[in-house]
């Protein structure tokens, strides 16, 4: 097969995610929804489960990401509610575009891409945007700047895997809980390494939606006091259109990953990024999550649900990305961050 038609099948695939996110098997779940509490917690069943199924539903995408453990040091429940599928992928709800693959381009490095080279289309994207050489990583894979849109090398292109613009595709390398917390519900927590500042730690995955079904579902989920809807809206779609408004949302509601589980707090460690990759349009960035300072083992994964913070990196631009989404009847309620410079509210 000649690389020109391997690009073509690619191209085809990707084109027809398998099914929607409400389409999604959740036999397993109802199943074990179904058992008497007792009988969930035999043997940790239910822990073991929950596990098994973060395990096998990313074995694909990321081999070789640790493990994922389910703790809970504070009360009786055994795990999370046991009501979505865990996945790393992107969903399409009704009337959002499938990947757009036929504007896609690829580059045709040998090996990994030089930052520096004038061929390189990858590299003359970046430079296009950022007026500077140079991809957005380092060669540990870490975020040089943070708030700016990332394009990373993708399906189509020619160079190879150890290419310093790819990192969101290698997937997540340091280990993390899902932990069960005082008083915010389960969060994102630091398993026994210190993630050191800008490192990767997963992509917001949930189902991209339309503006108006997000709306609606918002308003329901903001009766049971939960959401996990999250605006797609960063200043760089913004920039040149004074009128522009976010077309998509994602919500990890049905399907999702431990990025669900991220609470909001006024001191945040962590922050999203925009992040392209086998994907042509600009709308529909995949929200990528990195650290944005040290963080030592144990310690709780939060970041802002309003954007970045006012006394942030001098050189990154304000307001990456403008928030979780907030239809118009959210519920104001205490924020429970525990930050020194904790605003008090969560939806202010
Ligand atoms: C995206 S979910 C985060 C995971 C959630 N804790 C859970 O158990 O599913 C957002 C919800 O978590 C809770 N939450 C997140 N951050 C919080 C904070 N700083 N204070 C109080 N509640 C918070 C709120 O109920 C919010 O609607």
């Amino acid at each position: 097969m000649t690389w020109e038609q391997h690009r073509e099948q690619l191209a085809k695939e990707y084109a027809h995610p398998p099914v929607l996110a409400k389409d999604l098997p959740h036999e397993l779940e109802d199943r074990i929804n179904y058992l008497p509490r007792y009988a969930r917690r035999a043997d940790n069943m239910q822990v073991k489960l929950f596990e098994a199924a973060i395990a096998e539903n990313t074995e694909t995408d990321e081999p070789h990401a640790p493990p994922i453990h389910i703790i809970n040091d504070i009360d009786d429940d055994l795990t999370p509610p046991y009501e979505f599928h865990y996945s790393n992928l992107m969903w399409h709800g009704e009337g959002v575009p499938k990947p757009d693959w036929e504007n896609l381009r690829g580059c045709d490095c040998i090996g990994p891409c030089d930052p520096k080279s004038e061929t390189c289309i990858c590299a003359q994207r970046h430079r296009q945007h950022f007026e500077s050489p140079g991809f957005l990583y380092d060669e540990r894979g870490r975020l040089t700047s943070q708030g700016y849109p990332i394009f990373e090398c993708n399906d189509l292109c020619r160079c190879s895997d150890d290419c310093i613009n790819r990192v969101v595709q290698r997937g997540r390398k340091y280990p993390i809980n899902i932990c069960k917390t005082e008083d915010k519900g389960w969060g994102v927590f630091a398993g026994h390494k210190r993630i050191p500042a800008n490192t990767y730690i997963g992509i917001y995955a949930g189902e991209y939606l339309t503006e108006s079904e997000a709306e609606e579902r918002g308003v329901l989920y903001n009766k049971f006091g939960r959401t996990y809807l999250f605006d797609v809206d960063f200043w760089h779609l913004r920039v040149d259109d004074p009128n522009w408004t976010s077309k998509y949302s994602i919500d990890a509601y049905h399907a999702g990953n431990f990025t669900r589980y991220l609470n909001h707090s006024c001191d945040p460690n962590c922050s999203i990024n925009a992040v392209y990759i086998n994907e042509a349009n600009i709308d529909k960035p995949l929200l990528a999550i990195f650290t944005t300072r040290d963080v030592r083992p144990g310690d709780e994964l939060c970041f802002s649900y309003y954007g970045e913070d006012d006394d942030s990196d001098e050189d990154a631009p304000k307001s990456p990305h403008e928030s979780i989404c907030m239809p118009n009847d959210a519920v104001y309620r205490e924020c429970r961050c525990g930050a020194a410079k904790c605003t008090g509210n969560m939806w202010r």
